[in-house]
């Protein structure tokens, strides 16, 4: 499998919305505040903090489900199925500080993207040095909404991937997957937008 592969479609627009009003419904104190314009609720445990068994609403693990059966989770491999799952919420044109998603995880990782279409930006691992949502990226990744996009191995650990604060995107040379119906130079307003990130969290 290639380090990074994005699924377009990956659930319907009905799946969304049922999505949404799941992620709308959580209990104010799932949610951590961010920085401005962005706050991340989590289950199956807080980043950071010692393993936690906690298990995943009936919303979250039909998503872990369809993932497996995708055949983008190697269980055998990753050491079982996703069993952390974070959700970010970005007001329109927040961005997210360049990073990688650390030694707490499987080098494995799958975000499914929700609300809106956005870029992701892959840095150098330099990067860190400055923590600039928006320096010059390598290379980006469009996340149309409700794609599925799983990055692995190589690209976890050795890119660091953010987005940069603005209120459009840019379809331009960077963009490392178009498809057919994207047109290159298109401008993609954002809005607001929610990822649904997947990862397993190691039992240390
Ligand atoms: O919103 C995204 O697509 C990326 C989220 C992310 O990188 C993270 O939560 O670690
Ligand atoms: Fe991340």
């Amino acid at each position: 499998m290639p380090s990074i592969t994005v699924v377009r479609n990956f659930v319907s627009a009905a799946d969304e919305d049922a999505l949404l009003a799941n992620i709308a419904a959580a209990p104010a104190e799932r949610w951590t505040g961010g920085r401005p314009g962005r706050r991340t609720a989590n289950w199956g445990g807080r980043p950071g903090e010692p393993f936690v068994r906690e298990s995943l609403p009936p919303w979250i693990s039909a998503l872990v489900d369809a993932i497996v059966r995708s055949g983008l989770w190697p269980v055998d491999t990753i050491g079982g199925p996703p069993n952390h799952c974070l959700v970010n919420e970005y007001e329109a044109g927040a961005g997210l500080t360049p990073h990688t998603d650390g030694v707490m995880y499987a080098p494995h990782v799958c975000t499914l993207s929700l609300g809106s279409d956005v870029l992701l930006d892959l840095h150098a691992p330099s990067a860190a040095d400055d923590a600039e949502e928006n320096a010059r990226p390598l290379a980006s990744l469009l996340l149309r909404r409700r794609s599925l996009n799983v990055y692995a191995g190589p690209a976890y650990s050795g890119l660091f991937h953010g987005i940069a604060q603005r209120e459009q995107d840019v379809l331009d040379e960077r963009v490392i997957n178009l498809e057919a119906e994207d047109a290159p130079g298109e401008i993609i307003p954002r809005g607001r937008r929610w990822s649904v990130v997947f990862v397993h969290k190691l039992q240390r």
